[in-house]
């Protein structure tokens, strides 16, 4: 096992005060085993190799808890749409024509964009949950995956036998860095009885679930005129709540559904550029935070944002809310949080998030050495309000580096990108002649 000493300025993540100017990050194997001052770490610990980059800062990797990501292919395909619409009329038949192979690639794609990115880990749902995952062996990111469930007929069967697999083959693979949860994908699309099952299997499997909820007002009618009920009292009705579960989106909330998911411990993924896009509205985040709920950051897929950066994300996070509620809401250092260590914390994930002495070494370098990043009056600010994808200059997962000097090094970025864009261009012209 090496060892590696960064030294770099140094954003733990730890507490709002904690940042090292000339820091340093001792790392043996796959966790990190000091944190602090230059010189601080153990006078027995002796690096095999001592990266010195005193213009970058290093943080925690960054956590995107709600995506799908082999909806690359889908980018810049169907834009300007509502949900509804964007997914009857141009999602779902483009994906009804996606081979594995095709989700083996477009997941690919995005795992290059994610590293470039400094996204560490994600949690994804999707079809061929198999070829997710092996991408993700591949690129030697962390991943929490979910099979897309879509509860009508024999398929809901299919897809859920699927789920059940994907739990018996990757819970625990790549040296713990793939966990699985379940991806029932929303109440309109899922029975009240299909969910139920769902979360039967959750609980004997001992995993989470992962769901769509009250995403659009067309969403609150549908469930509404079915049940007369909102999507939160529907979903606790059913028992689904009683868990771990990550609800992305939560946009159109009542004061009761806030109640419901703070007493269940519900973990919420704010989507705010996929929200924006998709006209579908402005989540209530602050009042969610206010009442002690775990929120946490993600893009969504890449047809409704139409990038992966959670830099980007952090922005327009930290802007939509001061936007609805005030200028002084959602500071740097919360966003910031919201993508690192709320993210682990959403996914049950005890050792990443922070830089801390025992957690593993999930961390990437951000070049602050650019025009744009001086003067250096907060650097929190800079990272939450300017940094974007290209800064990114180094990242390691479980003590590997995966990119350095903005190389990455597991993936043949290139074939990836040209397996893309064939694929997607086969796919689209075979529906639109
Ligand atoms: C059954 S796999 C997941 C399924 O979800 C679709 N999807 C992507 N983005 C959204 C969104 O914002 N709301 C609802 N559904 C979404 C994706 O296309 C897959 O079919
Ligand atoms: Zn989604």
């Amino acid at each position: 096992m090496s060892k590696l000493l960064i030294r770099a300025m140094v954003l733990p993540m730890t507490g709002p005060e904690v940042f090292y100017s000339r820091g340093e990050i001792g790392i043996d194997g796959d966790r990190i085993v000091s944190v602090g001052e230059e010189g601080s770490a153990p006078e027995n610990f002796v690096p095999d190799r001592v990266l010195n980059l005193p213009n970058d800062v290093v943080m925690p990797g960054l956590i995107n808890t709600h995506t799908h990501a082999a909806m690359t292919l889908l980018r810049s395909y169907a834009d300007d749409l509502p949900l509804m619409p964007w997914l009857n009329e141009k999602v779902w038949p483009f994906e009804d024509k996606m081979t594995e192979e095709d989700i083996y690639w477009g997941t690919s794609l995005a795992l290059c964009e994610m590293i470039r990115s400094g996204t560490t880990t994600m949690l994804d749902m999707y079809a061929s949950m198999d070829q997710v995952a092996e991408a993700v062996l591949q690129a030697g990111t962390r991943a929490v995956l979910s099979r897309g469930l879509i509860g009508n007929g024999p398929n809901g069967e299919r897809a859920l036998q699927e789920g059940i697999d994907l739990v018996r083959r990757y819970q625990g693979a790549g040296q713990g860095r793939l966990k699985v949860m379940f991806g029932p994908h929303a109440p309109y699309t899922c029975s009240g009885e299909y969910l139920q099952k769902v979360k039967a299997h959750a609980d004997r499997l001992g995993v989470g679930i992962h769901i769509h909820v009250a995403e659009t007002l067309d969403e609150i009618k549908m469930i509404h005129d079915q049940y007369g009920k909102t999507p939160v009292e529907w979903l606790e009705e059913l028992g689904l709540f009683g868990g771990h579960v990550v609800a992305a989106h939560c946009v159109h909330l009542t004061r009761k559904d806030m109640d419901i998911l703070a007493r269940n411990k519900v973990c919420v993924a704010y989507n705010p550029e996929s929200n924006m896009k998709l006209n579908s509205g402005t989540a209530p985040i602050t009042e969610l935070r206010a009442q002690g709920i775990v929120v946490s950051l993600g893009t969504d897929g890449a047809s409704s944002n139409n990038n992966l950066d959670l830099f980007g994300e952090m922005r327009s996070a930290a802007f939509q809310q001061k936007l609805r509620v005030n200028s002084t809401a959602l500071p740097a250092y919360e966003v910031l949080e919201m993508a690192t260590v709320n993210g682990a914390q959403s996914l049950g994930l005890e050792d990443v998030g922070m830089l801390a002495p025992g957690f593993k070494a999930d961390l990437i370098t951000v070049d602050l050495d650019q025009p744009h990043f001086y003067p250096r009056f907060s650097i929190p600010a800079h990272l939450a309000y300017v940094a974007h994808a290209g800064d990114v200059r180094m990242m390691m997962v479980d003590g590997k580096i995966l990119m350095e000097d903005r190389k990455i090094l597991t993936l043949d970025v290139h074939k990836v990108c040209q397996e893309a864009e064939i694929r997607a261009k086969r796919i689209a012209n075979a529906l639109n002649g």
